[in-house]
């Protein structure tokens, strides 16, 4: 794969800091995730294919153990709020002079840097704080945030994940390691570039919900049909529109001209009757081999079974039957290969990763005794 032989240390976090790690793995990274001890709550859901190592960092012994990891790693990714690493002593200064090789991800809300940086924040602050907020949602209704996507994992943890990979590929170059400063904030922005940059050829001069891909356009909506499912809709250019119109059975002619503003109402009302008028899979099968841009919305429960899905294998499961995207892209001579067996429970690779360090039984025997490190057994991998 093509991360092979990459050591990644990743200090648990909430979302996105987990999603970041899990793409590393999949593409092959051995990734250590370091855990708090004291029966910690397991929050990672994207732990696949990582190893968990529960280190108490409230006693100096553990702050040593995980200098001692930090700096015989390649990638440190740490998710927690300005300062709380420098407070440990293992601030990227520490540990880059120890291993200049490193590279040292900083992935927060607000960058490491400037006025917010220390303020706590979720998915949705950074959003609203990217300007993208501000633009999404429906005509005469309050911004509205599309689950914790856009910050925690496209802005959040895919580009880091991004800058990542970048830093390893110019090490290749300079041999020296470096510091990301992964901000929610700028990362969101910088993924609706688009938006920005669009704005000059006026696609977005109207208000939110009133342009052509906000919900605006009738013809880049979706619409309910008779058995209460949804039908995509993304007709852009006209050669796509007439085939939608073809396959609705309407008549150009009789309808306002698809790109006239004070049309869209009047489009919008008959193409909800239209939809209301045949079940999903009906629709399914009118537009099914054409280029009309009309897809079912499926369900998490039809996504996997949809045909095409099927055909690729776009989706997974794991070895408890636990369905889930397969990593993307997918890579011609090292594609990710997903790892199947169940998640690990919090300190579960506590012992492996410590014997790799040179550490030896009585030693490891004694760390947990005296609460440094947390040694735990999966219960039940029958
Ligand atoms: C019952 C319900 C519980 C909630 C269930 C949640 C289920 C998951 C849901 C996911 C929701 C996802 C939401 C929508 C998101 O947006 S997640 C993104 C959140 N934001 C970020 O990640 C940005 C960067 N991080 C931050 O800003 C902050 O970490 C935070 C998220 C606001 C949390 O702040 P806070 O809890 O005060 O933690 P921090 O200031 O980062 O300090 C962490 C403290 O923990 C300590 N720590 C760390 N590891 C260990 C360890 N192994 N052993 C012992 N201690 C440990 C650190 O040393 C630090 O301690 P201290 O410096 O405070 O004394």
């Amino acid at each position: 794969m093509a991360l092979a032989g990459v050591r990644v240390i990743e200090l648990a976090g909430l979302a996105p800091a987990p999603f970041c790690g899990m793409i590393l793995a999949d593409f092959g990274a051995k990734v250590i995730r370091v855990d708090r001890t004291k029966g910690a709550v397991p929050l990672d859901t994207q732990a696949r294919g990582k190893k968990s190592m529960a280190i108490n960092l409230k006693t100096a012994e553990g702050v040593t153990l995980l200098r001692k990891l930090c700096v015989q790693s390649d990638v440190v990714l740490e998710p927690y709020r300005k300062g709380v690493m420098e407070k440990l002593g293992l601030g990227p200064q520490e540990l880059l002079k120890e291993n200049p090789r490193l590279i040292y991800a900083r992935l927060t809300g607000y960058g490491q840097s400037g006025s917010y940086a220390s303020a706590a924040g979720h998915d949705i602050n950074y959003l609203a704080m990217s300007g993208l907020l501000s633009r999404l949602g429906r005509s005469g209704e309050k911004p509205y945030a599309p689950l914790n996507l856009l910050a925690d994992f496209a802005g959040g943890g895919l580009t880091c994940a991004l800058g990542i990979v970048l830093a390893l590929l110019e090490r290749t170059k300079s041999g020296k390691g470096q510091i990301i400063d992964a901000s929610m904030v700028e990362g969101a922005a910088y993924v609706g570039s688009f938006i920005w940059k669009s704005r000059r050829i006026g696609m977005w001069d109207r208000s939110r919900g009133q342009n052509m891909l906000d919900s605006g356009a009738p013809f880049y909506d979706t619409y309910q049909t008779s058995d209460g499912k949804y039908m995509a809709v993304g007709a852009v250019e006209p050669q796509f529109y007439r085939q939608l119109l073809q396959g609705l059975e309407l008549d150009a002619e009789q309808l306002p001209p698809q790109m006239s503003f004070s049309g869209w109402a009047d489009l919008s009302r008959i193409f909800t009757e239209r939809f209301a008028s045949k079940t999903q899979a009906d629709w399914s099968k009118v537009f099914d081999g054409t280029d009309a841009c009309v897809t079912p919305v499926l369900t998490f429960d039809q996504v996997s079974s949809h045909p095409h899905n099927r055909e690729r294998a776009s989706f997974i499961k794991d070895s408890s039957g636990e369905e889930s995207p397969r990593p993307a892209p997918v890579l011609s001579l090292t594609p990710a290969e997903p790892c199947l067996a169940p998640d690990p429970v919090i300190g579960e690779h506590t012992v492996e990763v410590l014997q790799e360090l040179g550490f030896s039984s009585a030693e490891i025997d004694k760390m947990q005794a005296v609460g440094v490190v947390e040694c735990n057994v999966v219960k039940a991998k029958l």
